[in-house]
C-alpha cells in the first residue's frame, strides 16, 4: 500500500478485514477537480480495473455549495454536466447522490461491492472534518482509500513543514520555502479507460441525475442572471479551450516582453477570459496551466528566468492563499484568526446593504456591485475598488462582512483565496500604498479604467444617457442636464452615500490609530500582510501611483505626494 508516499503525494488508508474476491469496484468520488486530465486521483481509479464507478455527492456543503449564490451553483452544475458527458464518451455516466459520505458511502461499497475509494486532495480546513470521517470510515469498512493532491501545486502541508511548522506570512516569504521544495509535479497523463468496466445502473426515477439548481434550493437573483451578458459557462471542455486562447495571448505578450496583459491591460468589458472559477472548481488543472505558461515563457523569454512577475507569478498567489488557510479553520474570520489583526471595524447594515446593492452613489462602485450580481465575476482591479471603499477606504466596514458578499456572489470564490485577498487588502497592512486616498478614489480609479464610461452604461442603464464630464459624480451634474438624461439624482439614482473626500481622510486617521497603538503595545502579532511596498504596486493596479504619503503629525495628509501619477486625471 502506498500509505505516507511522499514521493507522488499519496495518503492512502486501507484495512485488510475482507479478501479482495469478494470486492472489485472502485469508486472516485468528484468534489472538486472535476475534470478528466491531470488527474491522479482518477488515474489510480483506473489503474485498478474492474467496475468502475465516478460520484458525485451533495452533502449541502461540498464545493462550496452552502454559501454558493445562482451564478456559482449554476456553474457547478454545468461543469458536473459535462462531466458527465465525458464519462459517457467513454460508456459511462456520472452518478449523484444526496446525504452525507459518511451514510451514502456504506451503501454504495456495499452494493457496488468497493473495494478502493479515490479522491483528490481538498486542502482547506473547513473540509478536514469530512474527509477524516470518510477515510475513518474506509478503514473499518476494509476499503483502500486513496487521496491524491492535485489541486495545488504542492501539497500545502508540505510548504508548511518547510517553514518550520508554520504558514509562511507573506508572498515573498512563501516563494522562498516554494523554491527550497523544489518544482511542483508536471501534470500526469490523460485517463485511460481501457482496463475498466463502467456499469451504468438503469435509472427510471433519475435518482442518479444531476439536479436543477431550484432542486438544491436556489434560485435567481434577478432577472439579469438569466440574460448572461458575458456567458461564464462551467466544466472541462470550455476550460480547456479558454485555456487554450490564454495560452495563445500570454505567448504573445512574452514575446514583445511584456507578462499579465489580463491584468495590466485590464479590458472590464471584453469577453470572459479569466480561468480563475474553471481552477476553484478543478475543471482546469493547476499544474497544466503553471507548467504551460512556465515552458513558454521559459521558451520565448530566454535571457531572463521565469519570475513572481508573469502570470506564473499570479497563480503562485493562490498557493500562497491555499497553504495559509490549512491549519487555520478561522482564516476567515477576523477576531479569533491568529494571522489577522484586530481592527475596531464600524458596523453598519444600512451602509453594508448599499455597497451590497450597487446603491452606494458612486457610479463606478455601482457598476462593479451590479456586475458581480449579474454576471458573478468582476476584474481584479474591481476587486480591489469595491474592497477598499467598503473597507478601509470609505465606509471602515470590516472585510469579513465583503467576503460574505463575494462569497455569495463570485463564481469563483474559494474559502482560502477569497479570505485571504480580502485580509491582505484591507486590515493587515499598513503599507503607505495601501492607505491612499487619492490613488482609491472611487471617481479617478473609475475614470482611469473605464475612460469612455461604457462599462458604467451597461450596468447602470440608467445613467445611460448622462454626459461622460458627469458619468463619475452624476450629482454635480446640474437640474437641466439630469433632466435631459431623463435621471434625477436622489430619485432615480442615488445621491453618494458618503463624502470620499471627508470620508477616505476619516479611514486614513482610524488606520494609523490602529497602527500607532500596536506600535506602542510592543513587539507585533504576526500576521498576514504584503511584504513591501512593490509588492502592492505588482498586486494592486494602480498605475503611476506612488503612494508616498505624508502624515503631518494632526492627521493631515499632504494629498498631493500620495499619488503624483494620478494627476493627469
Ligand atoms: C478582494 C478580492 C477577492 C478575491 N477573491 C478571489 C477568489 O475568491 N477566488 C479567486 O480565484 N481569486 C480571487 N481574487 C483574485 C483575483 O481577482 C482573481 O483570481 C483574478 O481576477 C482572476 O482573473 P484571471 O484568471 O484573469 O487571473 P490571472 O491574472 O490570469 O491569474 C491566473 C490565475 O492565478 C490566480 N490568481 C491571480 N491573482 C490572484 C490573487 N490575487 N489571489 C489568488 N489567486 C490569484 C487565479 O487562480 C487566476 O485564475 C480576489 C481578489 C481580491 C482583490
Amino acid at each position: 500500500m502506498n500509505a505516507g508516499d511522499s514521493n507522488n503525494k499519496t495518503m492512502v488508508t486501507s484495512s485488510n478485514e475482507k479478501s479482495s474476491e469478494e470486492k472489485k469496484g472502485t469508486i472516485h468520488w468528484f468534489r472538486h477537480g472535476l475534470r478528466l486530465h491531470d488527474n491522479p486521483a482518477l488515474l489510480e481509479a483506473l489503474e485498478s480495473g474492474g467496475d468502475f464507478y465516478p460520484i458525485f455527492i451533495f452533502d449541502g456543503e461540498v464545493a462550496g455549495t452552502k454559501t454558493a449564490g445562482y451564478n456559482r451553483t449554476r456553474f457547478l452544475l454545468e461543469s458536473l454536466r459535462d462531466l458527465d458527458s465525458s464519462l459517457s464518451k467513454h460508456g459511462g455516466r456520472l452518478h449523484v447522490f444526496f446525504g452525507d459520505p459518511v451514510k451514502v458511502l456504506p451503501k454504495i461499497f456495499q452494493e457496488w461491492s468497493i473495494e478502493k475509494l479515490t479522491f483528490e486532495q481538498d486542502p482547506e480546513p473547513v473540509w478536514t472534518a469530512r474527509d477524516n470521517a470518510v477515510k475513518k470510515l474506509c478503514q473499518d469498512s476494509g476499503v483502500e482509500c486513496v487521496e491524491k493532491v492535485s489541486h495545488t501545486l504542492w501539497d500545502p502541508k508540505e510548504i508548511i513543514n518547510n517553514n518550520g511548522g508554520c504558514p509562511p506570512l507573506t508572498y515573498l516569504l512563501f516563494n522562498q520555502v516554494a523554491q527550497a521544495v523544489g518544482d511542483p509535479p508536471r501534470p500526469v497523463d490523460d485517463p485511460d479507460f481501457s482496463k475498466v468496466n463502467m456499469p451504468v445502473t438503469v435509472d427510471h426515477d433519475n435518482k442518479f441525475a444531476i439536479p436543477t439548481a431550484e432542486k438544491l434550493g436556489v434560485q435567481l437573483e434577478c432577472k439579469e442572471q438569466e440574460a448572461r451578458v458575458n456567458n461564464w459557462m462551467g466544466g472541462e471542455t470550455q476550460a480547456l479551450n479558454l485555456f487554450k486562447h490564454r495560452v495563445q495571448v500570454e505567448e504573445m505578450a512574452f514575446s514583445v516582453g511584456s507578462v499579465m496583459p489580463n491584468q495590466s491591460y485590464p479590458d472590464l468589458m471584453g469577453p470572459p477570459l479569466s480561468m480563475s472559477a474553471h481552477l476553484r472548481f478543478g475543471c482546469l488543472s493547476i499544474r497544466k496551466l503553471y507548467w504551460t505558461l512556465r515552458d513558454a515563457y521559459t521558451k520565448i523569454s530566454t535571457t531572463k528566468p521565469w519570475s513572481t512577475t508573469s502570470v506564473v507569478g499570479q497563480v503562485m498567489w493562490r498557493e500562497y492563499f491555499y497553504t495559509m488557510s490549512v491549519n487555520n479553520r478561522s482564516y476567515d474570520k477576523m477576531e479569533s484568526n491568529p494571522i489577522c489583526l484586530n481592527i475596531p471595524w464600524y458596523e453598519d447594515n444600512e451602509k453594508l446593504q448599499k455597497w451590497t446593492d450597487g446603491e452606494t452613489g458612486y457610479p463606478w462602485i455601482d457598476a462593479i456591485m451590479k456586475q458581480l450580481r449579474h454576471e458573478g465575476w468582476i476584474h481584479h482591479v474591481a476587486r480591489h475598488a469595491v474592497s477598499t471603499f467598503l473597507t478601509r477606504g470609505d465606509l471602515w466596514i470590516s472585510w469579513v462582512d465583503g467576503l460574505k458578499v463575494f462569497d455569495r456572489y463570485l463564481i469563483d470564490a474559494d474559502w482560502s483565496v477569497c479570505a485571504g485577498n480580502w485580509m491582505w487588502m484591507s486590515s493587515s497592512a499598513f503599507e503607505k500604498v495601501l492607505n491612499c486616498p487619492k490613488c482609491f478614489c472611487p471617481v479617478r480609479y473609475g475614470k482611469k479604467l473605464d475612460p469612455n464610461g461604457d462599462y458604467i452604461r451597461r450596468y447602470l442603464p440608467v445613467l445611460k444617457d448622462m454626459p461622460l464630464r458627469y458619468l463619475f459624480e452624476p450629482w454635480k451634474a446640474p437640474k437641466a442636464v439630469q433632466e435631459k438624461a431623463k435621471c434625477f439624482i436622489g430619485v432615480d439614482y442615488p445621491k453618494p452615500m458618503v463624502d470620499h473626500n471627508k470620508a477616505s481622510k476619516e479611514c486614513y486617521n482610524l488606520m494609523m490609530d490602529v497602527k500607532r497603538k500596536l506600535v506602542a503595545q510592543g513587539p507585533g502579532v504576526e500576521h498576514c500582510r504584503p511584504s513591501n511596498a512593490e509588492e502592492v504596486h505588482k498586486f494592486v493596479w494602480m498605475p503611476g501611483c506612488h503612494g508616498a504619503t505624508k502624515d503631518h503629525g494632526s492627521g493631515e495628509i499632504d494629498e498631493d505626494r500620495l499619488c503624483d501619477g494620478l494627476n493627469d486625471l
